[in-house]
C-alpha cells in the first residue's frame, strides 16, 4: 500500500546481486500516467467510471485524494478495480500534492472549477518543482490564485464554480504536465481551451499523446494538429470503463535486469496496442543489446549480459534516463544522453544526483546541462542516496545486480510509484518469480 507521508521513516536496503541470469514473468502494477488522468476525468465526467487495473500506490492515492477532497466520490472495490462517481465540485479543501508531478499540475485547473478556496503543498522537494507557467495560463484563463510563498507552493485556488477559459500561451519546456493539466480540465472551462506553446521544446511527447487520446475516449474535441498547440472545445466528458496498462516505466529496471544478467523477463498484461512508448523502449533496449518481443505471454525482454554504450536524446522518454544511466555505466562502451535538462526538476536533481550517486561508485560520468556523458569502468559497492526519488532506487537496483555492496539510504521512495518494489525485485532475482 502507498505510504501517505512525506515523513515515512528511512529504509536503508542493500540491492540484491544476482549470482546467476534472472528469468522472470512478472504482473506490474498500472501506469501512473493512465490512472492519473482516468481518474481526473472521471471526476469531471457527467456518470460514473470504473478504472480496470489501476495503480494503488503514493501518487495515484494522493491524486483520488485531492479530487475526493473536492467532492468526488472514490472507491477502491477491490486490488484492481476502482469507481469514480463525480460530483459536484465544491471547497474549501486542502490538496497534499506530496511529490507527483500529476498532481500539482493536473489538480489545479480542477479546483478552478470547484465553489470555494483549495489550498495545495506538498514534500518539500515539490516546492521547488517547476509549477510557476501553469500558475500564470490559469490566472490569464480565467483563475483566481494566491501563491504565498516564494516558490509557486503552497498555493490556492479561489475557486468560483466556473473557469472562463480561451486562449493562453505557455512556456512548458519545464514539463510537459503544464500543459496536460490545462487540458484535462479544458472541456469544463466555458470556452475550452487553446494552449499555445512558446519556448525551447515541450518534453515527453509521448505523454501528450496521452492526454489528447484519453480526453478524445471521453468523449472531448481536441484539436493537436499544430506543432505546440492544443485545442479543445467546451462539452461534457463521458463517463467510461478505462483499462488500465501495466507501468512501462516502472517495467524497465526489470527489463535493464534482463540485459544486465543475460536473463529474460516477461510482463504479463500487454495490450496489443499501447498509449505507452513501447516502440521507443525497443530500440532503445535493442541497441543496447537487448531484444523486445511482444506475444500472448506479454511483453518480454533477452538480453545476453553484454550491454552497449548508446547516444540518445531521450526527451521524450525522460524518466527512464536514471535507468538508462545504470545500464551504461555496466556497457562495453561510452554513452552520450542528451534532451532532459529538465529532469533536473524531477523528483530531485536527476542528472546532478546520478553524477554524483554514481562517481561514488567510483564512475567515470560528467553532467551537461541536459544530459550526462558516461565511461563505463569497474564499480564497487557503496551508500547510494536516493533523494526521496524512485527512478534513483531503480538505478541503484539495477547497479546492484552486477556491483556487490550498492546500500540505497532509503527504498521506501519505490512507493510512489510502486510499493511493492522492493519485495517483486528480489523475488526476481533469488529466482522467486
Ligand atoms: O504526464 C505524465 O503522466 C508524465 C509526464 C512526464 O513529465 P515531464 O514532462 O515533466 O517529464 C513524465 O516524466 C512523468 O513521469 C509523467
Ligand atoms: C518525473 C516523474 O514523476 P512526476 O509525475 O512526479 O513528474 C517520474 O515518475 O519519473
Amino acid at each position: 500500500m502507498g505510504n501517505l507521508t512525506a515523513t515515512r521513516p528511512l529504509q536503508p536496503w542493500t540491492a540484491p546481486t544476482a549470482s546467476e541470469p534472472v528469468s522472470a514473468t512478472l504482473r506490474l502494477p498500472g501506469s501512473k500516467s493512465l490512472t492519473a488522468r482516468a481518474l481526473v476525468l472521471g471526476a469531471l465526467a457527467n456518470g460514473p467510471s470504473t478504472l480496470m487495473g489501476a495503480l494503488r500506490a503514493r501518487d495515484t492515492e494522493l491524486m483520488a485524494g485531492a479530487l475526493r477532497a473536492m467532492g468526488a466520490h472514490m472507491s477502491i472495490a477491490d486490488d484492481d478495480r476502482w469507481l469514480v462517481r463525480p460530483h459536484p465540485l465544491v471547497g474549501p479543501a486542502h490538496v497534499d500534492v506530496g511529490l507527483a508531478g500529476t498532481v500539482m499540475r493536473f489538480v489545479p485547473p480542477v479546483a478552478g472549477l470547484t465553489d470555494g478556496r483549495v489550498t495545495f503543498d506538498g514534500d518539500p522537494a515539490a516546492r521547488t518543482r517547476p509549477l510557476g507557467p501553469l500558475v500564470g495560463a490559469l490566472r490569464s484563463l480565467g483563475v483566481r490564485i494566491d501563491v504565498t510563498g516564494p516558490g509557486s507552493l503552497p498555493l490556492t485556488v479561489l475557486g468560483t464554480g466556473r473557469v472562463t477559459g480561451g486562449e493562453v500561451v505557455i512556456d512548458a519546456s519545464a514539463s510537459s504536465q503544464l500543459v496536460s493539466g490545462l487540458l484535462l480540465a479544458a472541456p469544463r472551462f466555458d470556452r475550452g481551451v487553446v494552449v499555445r506553446h512558446v519556448g525551447p521544446p515541450v518534453p515527453s511527447a509521448p505523454h501528450l499523446r496521452m492526454t489528447v487520446q484519453m480526453l478524445r475516449a471521453a468523449g472531448a474535441a481536441v484539436d493537436d494538429g499544430t506543432p505546440d498547440v492544443w485545442t479543445v472545445e467546451p462539452g461534457p466528458l463521458s463517463g467510461r470503463v478505462w483499462e488500465i496498462e501495466p507501468d512501462l516505466s516502472g517495467a524497465v529496471p526489470f527489463f535493464a535486469a534482463a540485459l544486465v544478467t543475460g536473463g529474460e523477463v516477461t510482463l504479463r498484461g500487454w495490450p496489443r496496442s499501447s498509449a505507452q512508448p513501447v516502440e521507443r523502449l525497443r530500440s532503445l533496449l535493442h541497441e543496447m543489446g537487448g531484444q523486445v518481443s511482444l506475444s500472448t505471454a506479454g511483453l518480454t525482454v533477452r538480453g545476453t549480459g553484454t550491454v552497449h554504450g548508446i547516444t540518445a536524446d531521450l526527451a521524450d522518454v525522460s524518466e527512464l534516463t536514471p535507468v538508462l544511466t545504470a545500464l551504461a555505466m555496466l556497457a562495453d562502451s561510452p554513452s552520450v544522453f542528451t534532451g532532459v535538462g529538465h529532469i533536473r526538476g524531477h523528483e530531485t536533481d536527476r542528472i546532478a544526483a546520478l553524477a554524483r550517486e554514481f562517481t561514488g561508485l567510483g564512475a567515470d560520468v560528467t553532467e551537461s546541462p541536459d544530459g550526462l556523458e558516461i565511461r563505463p569502468r569497474p564499480l564497487r559497492g557503496g551508500v547510494f542516496r536516493t533523494y526521496h526519488d524512485h527512478r534513483m532506487a531503480h538505478a541503484a537496483a539495477v547497479t546492484g545486480l552486477a556491483v556487490p555492496g550498492v546500500e540505497l539510504d532509503d527504498v521506501s521512495c519505490t512507493s510512489k510509484t510502486m510499493p511493492e518494489f522492493p519485495a517483486l525485485w528480489s523475488g526476481m532475482v533469488t529466482g522467486g518469480n
